[in-house]
C-alpha cells in the first residue's frame, strides 16, 4: 500500500492538472457519486484498498485535455478530520450530505471549517446527495450554502440526476482557481440563482438548522 506522501503532488503544478477532493460524512454516497460520473469510459484507479481511493478523468475543454484526479476516502470520516495531504494542492472541494440523514447535513459545517484551515480559498461546492428517495426534499431549504456563499447542487448518484452538472462545474471552477479566475465561479453562482431543477420554488426561509453553524453532535 502506498501512502499518501508517497504521492507526487508536484504533479498538480502542471497546467491543466488539477486535484478535486470530496468530503462529508461516511455513506452520503461520495464514492457513489464519482463512480455515477466516471461510469463511462474511465475505470477508477484504487491506490489503496481502505485509505484512499483515486479516480482519474480527462476532458478536452477548448481543444485543451484537463487532467483530473478526484481523491475519495474512506474510514477516516469517521473522525470528521483528514490527513493534511488530503488538502494539499486542492483545486476545488466536493462537500456531501445526505437529504435522508439530518446529522449529515448539520456537520458541514466541521467538515468546512477543516476544509478552509487548510484550503482557505478554494471553490466548494455543496451537494444535497439522495434526492431520488424523497421528492419532495428538493422544497426544502439548506441554508448552509447559501449563507456560505457555496454553490449548491440537488444530485442523486442513484438517478443521475444533476451528477455530470456538478462534476462538471467543479472541474471547470477548479481550472479557474487555478487560473486565479473567480469568473467561472461567479458566473456559476449566477446561474445557480436561477437553477429550477423542473421543481417548484423554494420558498420558505425556514432553515434546516436548528442552531446556525452548531451541530448538535460533536
Ligand atoms: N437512494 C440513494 N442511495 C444512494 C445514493 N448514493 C449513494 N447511495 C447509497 O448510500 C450508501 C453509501 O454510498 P457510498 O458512495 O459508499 O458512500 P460514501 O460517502 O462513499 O461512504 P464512505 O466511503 O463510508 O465515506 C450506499 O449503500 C449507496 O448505495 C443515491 O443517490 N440515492
Ligand atoms: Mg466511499
Amino acid at each position: 500500500m502506498r501512502a499518501v506522501s508517497d504521492l507526487d503532488l508536484d504533479k498538480y503544478d502542471a497546467d491543466k492538472q488539477v486535484k478535486i477532493i470530496c468530503l462529508g460524512d461516511s455513506a452520503v454516497g461520495k464514492s457513489k457519486l464519482m463512480e455515477r460520473f466516471l461510469m463511462d469510459g474511465y475505470r477508477p484507479q484504487q491506490l489503496s484498498t481502505y485509505a484512499l481511493t483515486l479516480y482519474k478523468y480527462s476532458s478536452t475543454i477548448n481543444g485543451q485535455t484537463v487532467l483530473v484526479d478526484f481523491w475519495d476516502t474512506a474510514g477516516q470520516e469517521r473522525f470528521r478530520s483528514m490527513h493534511p495531504s488530503y488538502y494539499h494542492k486542492a483545486h476545488a472541494c466536493i462537500m456531501v450530505f445526505d437529504v435522508q440523514r439530518k446529522i449529515t447535513y448539520k456537520n458541514l459545517p466541521i467538515w468546512y471549517k477543516e476544509l478552509r484551515e487548510y484550503r482557505p480559498e478554494i471553490p466548494c461546492l455543496v451537494v444535497a446527495n439522495k434526492i431520488d428517495a424523497d421528492t419532495k426534499v428538493t422544497q426544502k431549504n439548506f441554508s448552509f450554502a447559501k449563507k456560505q456563499g457555496l454553490p449548491f447542487y440537488f444530485v442523486s448518484a442513484a438517478d443521475g440526476t444533476n451528477v455530470v452538472k456538478m462534476f462538471k462545474d467543479a472541474v471547470q471552477m477548479a481550472l479557474s482557481y487555478k487560473r486565479n479566475s473567480n469568473d467561472f465561479m461567479d458566473e456559476v453562482m449566477r446561474e445557480l440563482e436561477n437553477f429550477d431543477l423542473d421543481t417548484k420554488e423554494e420558498s420558505s426561509d425556514k432553515d434546516e438548522e436548528t442552531q446556525e453553524g452548531k451541530p448538535d453532535s460533536a
